[in-house]
Parts: structure tokens; C-alpha cells; sequence
């Protein structure tokens, strides 16, 4: 299979660019053509995040079935999206036992993948196809900057007091700085889900915008813990607040909520993410994380993101997983690929 196949089939190119527009206007339809500029954030304009207050279950319920029902991708070309998906991942190990040389074994399944078989099975070799990142907690951040080393492959850092972000801001901003000082050039933050339930907007916008001042060159993906938020309109809110504060990538979970990344309440991040488009022109990245564990799922998000957003979110620069076992299963399922077993129920997902 080669890189021209799966151009073709996942969609016109997204790597070249034209400027965005500085102000997009409503219904401007998404680019499929871009430059990342980075999202400098703007005022907290609280009109409009009250134009974003009324969030339909029922009609995001809807679209996600029939997104996932009428998917088509055909057997050829499940490969290419299994291969999309493992270059979209940020893979993970955030757990109570790990070590650093969990983290070096991590890195050394970022940097390969696949085994040699499947590698040479697929006709892969050239185009070292990896993870986008591997992410870690902050005492492991050296440990994995060392061991990628000239891959291409970034470190992200869970910083911020993950998983629930309960701790003095000033001792937030801090392991955020030690993030980057030791060579994260992603920080995954946490926001306390207090200030939203309290609707203390204001205080969560200008921890955001501390946060991302304390990143300095370093991407921010601010996790929302939408598991914890209880309602799509907190949802949707906090989303627009923590664009505005700057955030370059929004992520629904941390992976420790007992609800992670659903697809509903992702269909709900991705439309802030359209609207946010529409009122500035920046173009933020998606990033679902927590219990996403299968080939069929990886498929539907993808799905998802190209269908509502356009063919630029199937690039690691605006789209995510964050999985700790999804690349495990996506390289089963490429071996049955190759050797023609998919199991029925794969094949049924598939079709
Ligand atoms: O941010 C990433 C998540 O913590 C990963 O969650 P997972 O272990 O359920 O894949």
C-alpha cells in the first residue's frame, strides 16, 4: 500500500497552505487547506458563549448514529485509516506503577510501532508512520525527551495536578514551567471542575490564559474532565472559555473520570470548535481521550472529524487520540489485514 492510496481515500491533501482568513464570517464553510496559525485566544466575550447555550442531546445523539451506522470505509482501505489513526495518537502511559522504563519501553513502541512482518506486509518501510506523541507524567518528561530523540515524535506532559487539577495555581504553573524545562513541547492541563459548576468562567479563562503563558512555545491541550461536568451546555461552555483563554487543542478526558470520551459529547466539543472557527478564523485541534480502545472506534472518531470538521482534522496537528492500548489492537487488526482474518464483527464494523 502506498502513501497515494491513502491520500486518495481519506481525502484531498490538507499539507499545503493558504493563510487563514483574520475573521472568518458565520457559515464560512471549514477550510480544507490551511496554515496553523496558532490560536492566540481572544477577550471572554460571555454574549457569546450565551449564544452557545443551548445544546440538543437528543439531535447530537442522532448525528453519531448515523454517522457511525452510514461509515464508508471500505475493506480496501481500512488499513489507511488504521495507519491514520496510529499517526494521530498521543500514546500514553499515566498510572500509579509507572517507571522510567516503562516510559523508555512506551518510547520505543512510539518509535516502532509495528512489527517487522506487518511493517513489510503493508509496504511501509519508508514512510515511518508513528505516534504523534507519547504522553507522560511530568517526573518521566526527560526520560521520554531522551529516548525520542530525533523522531519527530513529541512529548506531551500531563501537568497541572492530573487528574483532577486540585492544586494552588502557582504550584500548577509551576509543573507546567518544569514541564517545558525539561523538554515537553506539549502540556496537556487539567481545569477544576468547580469553576465550572460554580459558572466561574472568568477565573477558569484567566487560569487558562496563566497556563498557556506558563507553555510559552509548548502546545496546550486543555482536558475539560467532561465526564465530570454533567451537562452538554457545561460542556460546550467550557470548551469556548478555554479556546478563548488560547488553548491550542480541546480534550475530553483524562482517562481516570468513571465517563471518558464519548462521541456525543465530542460531536458537542468539535461544533465549539466550528463556532470558535467562525467568530476568529483559528482552528483549534480535537483531542479524545480515555477508554478509546478498539480499531472500530478509532473509525468512528475519525469519521466524526472528517465529516464535521473536514479532511485537516485527520492531521496530528489538529486531531488526537489519547490511548494508552489502542495502537495494541489496531496492530492486530492489521495483521489480520494482511493475513485476511478479520474477525465478523470487525469486518462488519468495517464495511
Ligand atoms: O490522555 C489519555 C488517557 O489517559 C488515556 O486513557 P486510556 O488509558 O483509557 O487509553
Amino acid at each position: 500500500m502506498s502513501s497515494t492510496i491513502r491520500e486518495a481515500e481519506l481525502g484531498a491533501s490538507a499539507s499545503k497552505v493558504t493563510p487563514l482568513p483574520a475573521r472568518a464570517a458565520a457559515n464560512t464553510p471549514m477550510p480544507q487547506d490551511h496554515r496553523i496559525a496558532r490560536n492566540p485566544g481572544m477577550k471572554l466575550d460571555l454574549g457569546f458563549m450565551e449564544s452557545m447555550r443551548n445544546v440538543n442531546r437528543s439531535a447530537l445523539e442522532r448525528r453519531v448514529a448515523s454517522l457511525t451506522k452510514r461509515r464508508s470505509i471500505k475493506a480496501d482501505n481500512q488499513a489507511a485509516w488504521l495507519l491514520r489513526a496510529v499517526a494521530c495518537m498521543d500514546l500514553t502511559t499515566l498510572n500509579s506503577n509507572d517507571t522510567e522504563e516503562r516510559v523508555r519501553r512506551l518510547c520505543a513502541k512510539a518509535i516502532n510501532p509495528f512489527r517487522r512482518d506487518i511493517v513489510e506486509g503493508l509496504g511501509i518501510a519508508d514512510e515511518k508512520i508513528h505516534p504523534a506523541a507519547v504522553c507522560v507524567y511530568h517526573p518521566f518528561v526527560a526520560t521520554a525527551v531522551e529516548a525520542v530523540r530525533g523522531t519527530g515524535i513529541h512529548v506531551a506532559a500531563v501537568s497541572t495536578a492530573f487528574p483532577h487539577g486540585l492544586a494552588p495555581l502557582s504550584t500548577r504553573l509551576q509543573e507546567i514551567e518544569a514541564s517545558v524545562k525539561d523538554g515537553a513541547d506539549e502540556i496537556d492541563v487539567v481545569i477544576p471542575r468547580g469553576l465550572v459548576f460554580g459558572a466561574k468562567w472568568r477565573e477558569l479563562y484567566n487560569e487558562i490564559v496563566s497556563m498557556r503563558a506558563a507553555c510559552g512555545d509548548a502546545h496546550l491541550k486543555v482536558i475539560l474532565g467532561t465526564g465530570d461536568l454533567a451537562t452538554l451546555r457545561n460542556v460546550m461552555l467550557a470548551s469556548m472559555v478555554a479556546m478563548m483563554a488560547g488553548a491550542d487543542f480541546i480534550k475530553t478526558s483524562t482517562g481516570k473520570e468513571s465517563v471518558n470520551a464519548t462521541l456525543p459529547v465530542g460531536l458537542a466539543m468539535v461544533r465549539a470548535i466550528r463556532a470558535y472557527f467562525e467568530e476568529t478564523g483559528y482552528l483549534i485541534g480535537f483531542k479524545p481521550a480515555g477508554g478509546i480502545s478498539t480499531a472500530k472506534a478509532s473509525l468512528d472518531w475519525l469519521v466524526l472529524m472528517k465529516e464535521e470538521l473536514g479532511r485537516p482534522w485527520l492531521e496530528p496537528d489538529l486531531f488526537r487520540f489519547g490511548a494508552s492500548s489502542l495502537l495494541t489492537d489496531i496492530e492486530r487488526q492489521l495483521e489480520h489485514h494482511l493475513t485476511g482474518h478479520y474477525s465478523a464483527n470487525h469486518r462488519h464494523a468495517m464495511a
